[in-house]
């Protein structure tokens, strides 16, 4: 497991030719571009957290039957700042950076008074953004970078706060057909007021001002109250119907005034995040055109949620689907002082943490006021999910568990937002890397895997095949770290219908385990 995790990953700029084996669909045109953590020790110092590692991108050109690697470092601000120092001087979420020991006072001081009003990183490591046909780089901070597709260089920082009141924003945005992203984002005290902001980024031509931002410009679709001022939830992406936004406000929370005196008291922004067990998971329902939540209390019990699937509507139903955990166990298992343990020691310490499941919710939307309290007002056939009405307004939803132990979900995005049938997505083994990819049938309830030994399968990402008729037609990529020296890191093209290999892209470079990503074709 050491090798994977901690080493820093040579980054390389220029095109590798990769070794193709197999067949590669000749339509298959464009760039798979990724992101994730690649450096995690900086001089002497080192990230305590794998999600505070630098972002480094990397992406696989399909060129007429030729395919190219390349690997860049993102230069955020951050990235130079931590070389120009030889040390890590900006924090992370995982880990608190410090003003330079030999300082004097008086510089000690000051750079201590700028952190009561902190300027966030924006090592931009999770994921990769498309706001018109401008391409970002995300995390979930106030800031994204843009990047360039073709060469990975790093142009400008867009601050959203510019734009809307946000502080935070997830790296899990949605889009419409017409080419609009949306997004959502915590704003915190902000007039007195801590609020999630559903937001709206309009399409835009390439290079035309930073964020596609011509008039109208971002817009805010609606603001949802956190129910605690001091207290909003941490949510990491939401899902969106053709006429709905779901938004989960899950008890796992972020907690300002720990948050605010964090970098005095000498611990981490992710000590600040609070689990509670015992209080409910609001399920909000926002109408995309009245911009207004229903009024029906939704929840259910206490759970962590990351990653949506998808969500759609299906007679006066919304349907939803995420990948959701008992507790806040998962981010604890990313330090690297856990990923670095030997493997039968990790897999000890993996039996620990809370198995994610993939969860069907079915929220009705209308229901005849004068049904008995208890009553489960699900009229969908075909599913164990119900929700029972209770008193004062309340719904209580039980989802019904479609898979167990997936992770990172990938749909057909043409689907996205409408009722669909397979998901892919990596399989959970108590390792803290996946060995394996899955596709999952939601009808038929059936999984088709891969695996090959010493392999290391990231997200796997559906590209549509262009005269596609089914939903499955189309192909999976997967970039795969190999971990046996002999063989080299390759992209794994699979028959997103058969799961049977296509084809294969053997690259000599130093691949490192990744995130999210997207696939651009090509115009
Ligand atoms: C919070 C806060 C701040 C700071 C915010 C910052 C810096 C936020 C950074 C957030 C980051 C880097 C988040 C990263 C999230 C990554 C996630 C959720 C990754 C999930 C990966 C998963 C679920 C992997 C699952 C798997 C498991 C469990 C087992 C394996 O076998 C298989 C595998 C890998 C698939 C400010 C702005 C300073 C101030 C305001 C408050
Ligand atoms: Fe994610």
């Amino acid at each position: 497991m050491q090798s994977f995790f901690g080493n820093n990953r040579r980054e390389s700029p220029k095109p590798v030719k990769a070794q193709i084996r197999g067949e590669i669909p000749k339509w298959l045109q464009g760039t798979l571009i990724r992101n994730g953590p690649g450096m995690h020790k900086i001089g002497d110092t080192v990230y305590n957290h794998w999600f505070d590692g630098m972002a480094l991108l990397h992406s696989f050109t399909f060129k007429d039957g030729e395919i190219f690697y390349r690997s860049k470092y993102l230069r955020s601000d951050t990235y130079r700042s931590n070389m120009e120092a030889n040390r890590i001087v900006v924090s992370e979420f995982g880990t608190m950076a410090y003003p330079d020991p030999c300082k004097n006072i008086f510089a000690k001081a000051f750079s201590y008074l700028s952190h009561t009003i902190p300027d966030f990183t924006d090592n931009c490591l999770i994921n990769i953004i498309r706001c018109g046909e401008d391409l970002y780089a995300s995390t979930e901070t106030n800031y994204i970078r843009k990047i360039d597709l073709e060469t990975l260089e790093t142009n400008e920082k867009v601050d959203y706060r510019k734009y809307v009141a946000l502080n935070l924003a997830t790296s899990h945005p949605h889009y419409d057909t017409n080419g609009n992203t949306y997004n959502m984002g915590t704003s915190i005290g902000d007039k007195g007021k801590t609020k999630y902001q559903i937001i709206k980024i309009p399409q835009s031509k390439p290079g035309n001002s930073e964020l596609g931002l011509a008039t109208p410009g971002v817009l805010v679709i609606c603001s949802i109250p956190s129910r605690s001022l001091l207290r909003p939830s941490y949510f990491h992406s939401f899902g969106m119907t053709e006429n709905y936004i779901v938004f989960i406000e899950q008890p796992f929370k972020l907690d300002i005034l720990k948050l605010a005196t964090a970098y005095f008291r000498g611990v981490n922004w992710a000590s600040c995040l609070g689990w509670y067990p015992n209080d409910k998971t609001y399920i909000h329902l926002i109408d995309r055109e009245t911009k207004k939540i229903l009024s029906t209390k939704y929840y259910t019990d206490a759970l962590v949620v990351y990653h949506h699937v998808n969500a759609y509507e299906e007679d006066g139903h919304v349907i939803f689907d995420i990948v959701a955990y008992n507790d806040n166990s998962l981010y604890d298992m990313f330090y690297l002082k856990i990923l670095k343990l030997d493997d039968a020691a990790f897999e000890k310490q993996g039996k620990t943490f809370s198995s994610p499941s993939c969860r069907r919710f079915v929220i009705p939307l209308q229901h005849d006021k004068n049904v008995e309290l208890g009553t489960n007002i699900v009229t969908l056939e075909n599913t164990t999910a119900s929700a029972l009405k209770e008193k004062d307004g309340y719904v209580y939803c039980k989802p019904e568990i479609l898979f167990e132990g997936i992770e990172l979900p990938r749909i057909n995005y043409d689907y996205n937002g409408k009722k669909y049938r397979y998901i892919y997505a990596s399989k959970v083994q108590w390792r803290p890397v996946p060995t394996k990819i899955i596709k999952c049938d939601i009808l038929t309830k059936t999984c088709y895997e891969w695996r090959e030994d010493h392999c290391w399968p990231a997200e796997p990402v559906f590209v549509r095949a262009p005269e596609a008729k089914e939903e499955d037609d189309g192909v999976l990529l997967s970039s795969i770290v190999s971990s046996d020296p002999k063989t080299s890191s390759f992209l794994l093209v699979l028959d997103a219908k058969t799961f049977k290999e296509l084809g294969r892209a053997s690259v000599t470079a130093d691949i490192h385990l990744d995130l999210h990503g997207l696939f651009i074709p090509e115009k």
